[in-house]
């Protein structure tokens, strides 16, 4: 069992066919390898809700910040925070660093590949085996320093990139921090709770990674899919988009509704180590990318997890004789290698008498 979350993909390589990365701006048309099949709940024009329903936006200064937080927790587990205290040109500036990444010729961004049993660098969604049609988007991971793809990427221009990495990380480890305590307050769960937060409750040992998502236009969006419907692996993720919209979340008894872009704001979702730890009270929601004809989309995904190796159990004090611990303790790299071979089955393999009291679990009913 590798003990750090770079080593999580090791006993499960995934071999590309050098079809698989596709020069998204030289195709005039959906190759049939892209185009999902129809009538079935993934096909991405499947959209909701006519109901006028959305995800709840949350400003971090106001003072009911923790209750409506414990509410979009509950009936969501998606939300967009405003007031978050992250300088809007770190935002901007990871956006272009973004751009520029995805705008190299492709030999170029190849150099930079993630390997087969690797987590870092450039190439298709993790998840992709999981899917029977190819993804109209391309990604690049960085987790720890993004030196070395970066000086693969960018040979002599390299330092740029870095800093900015470096910085817009920084930035989203104390918000997700923040965030956090305001979750787990909103449950009344406190510091002398959970021990592994640290001596300062700073999450100081806290592993992360970036994703760097690039969706360009599409000769037809309708029958193509960004990113198919997952959830993230993660204790909470901060997704920062760019003015395009695409990101869709699936809510119980409405369907897909949008989560349109909010200049300045920062979408958060609930991962499967966050329904671990809250014994379901919170869960994780399923969401999915979709794309557009006419505008390249662009998202920076902080995938924010526990430390490497502490035991991520449902917390005591959430559990008792009428509410036992319905999830096993888990460690984020058992738990992503886990998700690596069962995918959507993840949450179910780690789950204490899976099926013997009828309960499910929200990821049992995607795909
Ligand atoms: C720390 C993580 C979390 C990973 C795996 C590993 C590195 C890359 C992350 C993503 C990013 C893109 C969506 C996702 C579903 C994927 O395909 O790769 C994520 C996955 C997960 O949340 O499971
Ligand atoms: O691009 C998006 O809006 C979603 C990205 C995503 O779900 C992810 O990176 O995990
Ligand atoms: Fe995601």
């Amino acid at each position: 069992m590798p003990s750090r979350i770079s080593d999580v993909f090791r006993a499960h390589p995934v071999h590309l066919h050098q079809k698989q990365y596709l020069d998204f701006n030289s195709v005039k048309e959906l190759p049939e390898s892209y185009a999902w099949a129809k009538f079935n709940n993934d096909y991405p024009s499947s959209v909701a809700s006519s109901k006028e329903e959305s995800v709840p936006v949350i400003d971090l200064h106001h003072p009911n910040a923790l209750t409506v937080m414990g509410h979009a927790c509950r009936t969501w587990g998606v939300f967009q925070v405003i007031n978050h205290g992250v300088p809007e040109d770190i935002l901007h500036q990871s956006l272009r660093e973004g751009k520029n990444l995805f705008s190299l010729p492709m030999q170029q961004k190849l150099k930079a590949a993630r390997s087969p049993g690797g987590i870092s660098g450039y190439g298709v969604a993790r998840i992709a085996p999981f899917f029977e049609k190819l993804m109209w988007s391309e990604g690049f991971t960085i987790v720890g320093s993004p030196l070395e793809h970066a000086q693969q990427l960018w040979p002599h221009d390299y330092t740029g990139f870095c800093d900015v990495i470096r910085e817009y990380k920084k930035e989203m480890k104390k918000l997700a921090g923040r965030l956090m305590w305001l979750v787990l307050g909103s449950l009344g769960i406190s510091k002398e709770d959970l021990k592994w937060a640290g001596p300062r409750g700073d999450f100081s040992g806290a592993a992360a990674a970036l994703q760097l998502n690039s969706y360009p236009a599409c000769p037809d969006p309708d029958r193509a899919m960004g990113l198919g419907v997952h959830t993230d692996s993660t204790l909470l993720t901060i997704l920062l988009q760019n003015n395009t919209s695409g990101l869709q979340v699936l809510k119980e008894g409405s369907g897909w509704i949008n989560v349109p872009p909010i200049p300045g704001a920062l979408v958060i979702n609930l991962g499967d180590m966050l329904q671990i730890l809250s014994n379901g009270l919170y869960q994780s929601v399923p969401h999915r990318a979709v794309v557009n004809r006419t505008q390249q989309r662009l998202s920076i995904a902080y995938l924010y997890g526990p430390p490497d190796s502490v035991l991520i159990s449902p917390i005591p004090k959430l559990v008792g004789p009428a509410c036992p611990p319905i999830y096993r303790s888990v460690t984020w790299t058992e738990y992503l290698q886990r998700k690596a071979k069962y995918f959507n089955r993840g949450l179910s393999s780690v789950r204490i008498h899976a099926t013997k009291n009828g309960l499910q679990d929200v990821n049992d009913k995607i795909v």
